[in-house]
Order: structure tokens, then sequence, then C-alpha cells
């Protein structure tokens, strides 16, 4: 288990390594930031003809830009939240690609229902928050069909991909667990594509995963990359034992960086949580809407202390527990009735599938519940805002909450926390008087992401009704002085691993990890008798043998790989036996130290053997491999 203190301190570590040299080779170099959505909303004009578009400030992918060094180029390949029909998709395309740099993939409805509402959110989002998807509420099996949409869907997006790439380069950086199957399409096609990947969600332990039938297509396809990130050490843990276990590949540790190795490439793993946007949350503090909002929520909760939970309507969120620690609370320490409340915001964002209908039902059940029984004239102990808020109301909630209560069962990351704490630096008047104290508490589930990142949070098990509800009441019942500096250790945090923070980190290490593809060179060369040599490179591109020569020249370390019928005897003739020439040939070559020269062939280990008896320091790997020597 990994302690805020050894994360921070591998970040810092890594920070200081975030050298200028990394940022300038990274100028001028591009980079395709692909996901599910791509960072822009678009709307359909009132009079119905065409649709107008605009960033989405809220997309943390947007955001990714500002760790970058300023002249690397951004391009964002992903689908738009909007049905465009076919006649208006190359407008549109061509559009979002001049005024945003971005090129949308369009999926049809039914590939789209089956990749998304199907695969994603019936197999994978349930399995990664811990999960079986495989019950009988979820169709009691695996749907092979909507795997198959999902593996279309993905190769549809590496064709947008392809259509704007430059492999040479270009870096590509996919997000999430829409995309788990997108590396094996670029990689088929381009052997020494930068690829990076970043997984948002948790990676469920070994034991969960192992049920996905699919499961070694997934882990092979994101060995496909060159770095793969995630939130959190156990994440990251968790993939390297279902790496282990399911395909037989150990990691190696050198130096704080952690590598699989994979046919022949080394595979980084990178742990590294994401933050949020400073400078746009700093410049919306500023906005006059914000304060008239605030004091508008000051009065209605005058004399209250509010506690405040923010999450999508979601089955994973925990919403419905943290309402009954609440009631468990009033119930348990009766001074708070009349005096607490919790605002439950729940973003219907998420979904409209029956599980979200049934916890609807369900949470809308115990708050009429808790404010028959608490409320009075003047007091709802639980008030539920049911609708998607604007970052402007959103932040005036968080500006006067005592305490903000994250209580999900499994999440990423989940940035709440950190709004919270920003929006409450934010304002300097929250208690009024002449000197302003900044003060904010938290209490977050230990099966989130961001729990690792602040210590000064009380962390508690969701499930655990009784112990949620002490949290509670312990949160908001801490001295002054300290919940002032639990508040200022979180806000050092915070403040310094934003976005921008984490970005930089993750290409500065996509850079190191890709560093050698352009410096190991490797051939392919068939000898077809009559002694036509073809030699291609990594991307099957035809090498002259001038360029070959040059390079063996060059070259420090060699292995030299050849396959026997057809590259060392004709494939056409009868005696297989090699001539004389070929064995001096074989010779020549293994007395030079800088190389290692292997046949690699179908053959049986026994007239390969007795053929090259006379060549000790040749390596023969026989019988397809079953034999080496
Ligand atoms: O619902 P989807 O469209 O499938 O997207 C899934 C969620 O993506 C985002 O959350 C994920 O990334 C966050 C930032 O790394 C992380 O905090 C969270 O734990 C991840 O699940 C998005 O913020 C959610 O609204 C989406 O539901």
């Amino acid at each position: 288990m990994t302690t805020p203190g050894t994360l921070a301190e591998l970040d810092e570590e890594r920070a200081g390594s975030v050298a200028s040299d990394v940022q300038s080779s990274l100028a001028n170099d591009r980079i395709i930031v692909v996901a599910n959505t791509l960072p822009v909303r678009c709307e359909r004009r009132p009079d119905g003809r065409g649709l107008t578009f605009c960033w989405d400030e809220d997309s943390l992918l947007l955001h990714l830009r500002d760790g970058l060094p300023e002249d690397m180029e951004v391009l964002y390949v992903g689908s738009l939240r909007a049905d465009v029909p076919a006649a208006e998709q190359e407008d549109v395309a061509q559009a979002l690609l001049d005024r945003f740099r971005c090129v949308p993939a369009f999926l049809p409805k039914d590939l789209s229902d089956r990749f998304y509402h199907g695969f994603c959110k019936q197999t994978l989002w349930p399995l990664f928050h811990y999960m079986l998807p495989f019950t009988s509420d979820h169709g009691g099996r695996f749907d092979r069909s909507n795997w198959e949409a999902y593996v279309l869907a993905n190769k549809i997006f590496s064709q947008r991909v392809i259509e704007v790439l430059n492999p040479e380069d270009d870096y590509i950086w996919i997000h999430d667990y829409h995309l788990l199957a997108l590396p094996s399409f670029l990689r088929r096609r381009f052997n020494r594509l930068r690829i990076g990947f970043f997984l948002h969600s948790p990676f469920p332990s070994s034991e969960l995963y192992r049920s996905l039938p699919v499961r070694d297509e997934i882990l092979k396809s994101l060995l496909n990359c060159d770095l793969i990130g995630f939130h959190t050490f156990d994440y990251a843990r968790h993939f390297l034992s279902c790496c282990s276990r399911m395909l037989g590949i150990e990691y190696q540790s050198k130096r704080g960086y952690i590598g699989l190795d994979y046919f022949g490439r080394t595979v980084g793993i990178k742990i590294m949580p994401v933050g949020i946007n400073m400078m746009q949350l700093k410049s919306q503090l500023q906005l006059p809407d914000l304060e008239s909002r605030v004091a508008e929520l000051r009065k209605q909760f005058n004399g209250k202390t509010v506690l405040l939970g923010v999450d999508d309507l979601d089955i994973f969120k925990g919403i419905n527990l943290k309402i009954l620690a609440f009631e468990h609370m009033l119930k348990t320490h009766p001074k708070w009735q009349g005096r607490a409340v919790l605002v439950q915001i729940a973003n219907p964002r998420g979904g409209s599938g029956k599980d979200v209908q049934g916890l609807k039902a369900e949470i809308e059940e115990s708050c009429t519940r808790i404010n028959e029984q608490f409320g009075r004239s003047g007091y709802s102990p639980v008030e539920l805002v049911n609708r998607t808020l604007s970052s402007v109301e959103r932040m005036a909630y968080y500006t006067v909450a005592e305490c903000v209560v994250v209580t999900a069962v499994r999440d990423g990351m989940n940035l709440t926390p950190y709004e919270y704490i920003v929006c409450r630096q934010g304002i300097p008047d929250l208690d009024g008087g002449d000197a302003p104290k900044r003060k904010s508490m938290l209490v977050v589930s230990e099966f989130i992401g961001c729990s690792p990142s602040l210590s000064g949070a009380i962390r508690v098990n969701p499930w655990n009704i009784d112990t949620t509800a002490e949290a509670m009441n312990e949160s908001i019942a801490l001295s002054e002085n300290e919940k002032q500096l639990r508040h200022e250790k979180h806000y050092r945090y915070v403040s310094t691993h934003d976005v921008a923070y984490w970005s930089k980190s993750y290409i500065h290490d996509l850079e190191r990890s890709c560093r050698d593809h352009f410096r190991r060179r490797c051939w392919g060369i068939g000898l077809g008798f009559g002694f036509r040599v073809v030699a291609l490179d990594r991307n099957f591109k035809k090498l002259t043998v001038d360029s070959i020569v040059a390079d063996y020249k060059k070259s420090n370390s060699r292995v030299i790989l050849l396959d026997y019928d057809g590259t060392l005897v004709p494939q056409t003739t009868i005696n297989r036996t090699p001539n004389e020439t070929v064995v001096n040939i074989m010779n020549a070559l293994c007395a030079d130290k800088k190389n290692v020269v292997f046949i690699v062939s179908g053959r049986g280990r026994s007239s390969l053997e007795k053929w090259f008896n006379s060549c000790p320091e040749l390596g023969i790997a026989a019988e397809h491999g079953y034999f080496m020597r």
C-alpha cells in the first residue's frame, strides 16, 4: 500500500528530472490525444440547420495542453456527444479540424450503442469498479457481440488517427477504458510509433480481472504501448500482477522506473494521479456571478453547517450510503438535528440505464424519509439537487460547505475534493471579520484514487455506515485550528500537482520510454537464392544495401537472426545441407565480438546441430524455439 509521502516523493523525484532538454526535444513534435469524446461541446442551431461548437472548458483533456511545450502541436481524435447525420459529417469534420484541431470519429448509432452502453458500460465499467458484470442482473453471460462492437469502434478510432498520423514525428496519447483495444491497431501498422496510454478508472485486482473472457486480448493490446499510466500504485500493481499471472510476463524495476519487456520493447509503467486546472478554477473564482450565488446560499443556510456531496448519478458513487450515514449521524449525535444539512448534488450526466433509475429512486426515498423524520419548519436536513450545475453554481456550493464527503465505493481518482479545497482557498472572507481564515474538511472513501494524496482527510470505508457517520461528526466538530492546518496542507499539494504538472510529467516519461525506438535499428533480411537481398525496417519499409552496410558499420552491438530454409539454403533445393560458403560466412559473422548470431528455424535440432557442428559460436533456435543452443 502506498502512502501519500512515498507517492509525493516519487513525483518530486520525477519532476526534478523534467529537464529542459526533454522539453526542447519535444518542441516541434506533435501529440495526438485520443479519447472517447472530444473536448468540444456542440449544439444544434435553433433553426435546426447545422451545429455550433465551442471548447468544453470542463474537459481535463483540453487542459493537459498546459503542461506540454508551447510549440508542441496538439491534435485531438474522438467522438462528439451528438448525432451527426451522414450528410453533415464531412463539413463537421472540416470545421472541427480547421477551428479546433479536432478529428471526429463518427460511429454508426447501433455500433456506438453496443460499444459504449454495451461493452464499456455493462462490462468494463462495472468490472473495473469491482463488480462482476456477468451476473443474472447483467444478462448472466459475457456478450461477445458487444466485445466485437468495442473492437470495431476502436478500429474506427485507429483509422481516424492513421489518417492524420505522421508516424516518425507524432506521439499518441490514448485515454481511458473506452480505448483499450486501440494500441493493437496502431502497433500492428507502425512498429516504431510512440504510444502512451492513461487509464482514468481503477484497474481491478487480478482476481476480478481474470473473469473477463477477453482478458488476454486487452492486456496484450495495452502492452503495445510504450508507457501505461495509472492514478495509483495499487492500480499499477494489479495490472502488473495480471501480466504476470495471465501472460507470464514479469516486470523489472530500475531507479524508480518500472518496465515490462514485450516483443523487444520495454513498456514503461507510470504512476501519476491527475490534478485539476488551477488557472481555470482561479479565474472562475473572480466571476461576479459567483459572489452573488454565494450570498444567496449563505442566506439559505444561515446558521446551519453544510456538508456537501458532488457526484455523478452512478451506482459506484455510494450516494445512498452517504445519505444513510448522515441519517445515522443525526440519530447518534442529536445536537446536529436542526443544525446540520447535507446538500447532495447528483449530476445526471452518468447515464439513464435500469441501474441508474433504481439508484435515483433509492436516493429519493432515503431523502424523503430523513426529511420527514428530522425536518421541521425552515429546516430540511437533506437537500437533493438532481440536475447538472454550472461550474459557478458548483463552486458556490463548495464555498459555503464546511465539509465535503465522498463515499464512492470505487472511483479512479475523483477530483471533487481538489476543486473544493481550491474554492475554499479562493474566497478570503469565509468567516467575515478582519483576519481571513481558510479552512476545509474532507471525509473521503478509502476506495478512491485521490485518497492516498489527501493525508489530512478523514478516510472511511463507505460500506460502514457507523464509522462514516462518526467521521462526518468529527469533521464538522473539529477545532477551527485543526481545520485550517489540514486545509493548508491539502492546498499546498493540490495547487502544485495540477493537470499541467501531470501532463508535463507524463509526456516527459513517454519521451524517455520511446527514446530508444530510434536508437535501436532493426531489419529483417530475406535472402532469395540468386542472392537478391530484401531488407525491411521495423515499419516494413524496404531498405537499401548501402543503408544496411552503413548502419552495420556504425553499430557496436548487433543481433543477427537468420531463418534457414530460403535464407541460408535455397527453398527449392532437395539437398538441405549448407555449402561451405555459408558455413564460412557464419563463422566470419560469429568471429566479430560485436555480433550475436542465431539461426531461427522450425527444423529439428539434430540436423541443424550436425550441419553447424563446425560453428561453435553460432546460436541455434530450432523446433520453433523449443530447442536452444
Ligand atoms: O462516463 P464515461 O463517459 O464513460 O466516462 C467515465 C468518467 O470519465 C471521467 O472520470 C474518469 O476520469 C477522472 C479524471 O481522471 C477520474 O477522476 C474518474 O475517477 C474517472 O472515472 C469523468 O470525470 C466522469 O464523469 C465519467 O463518468
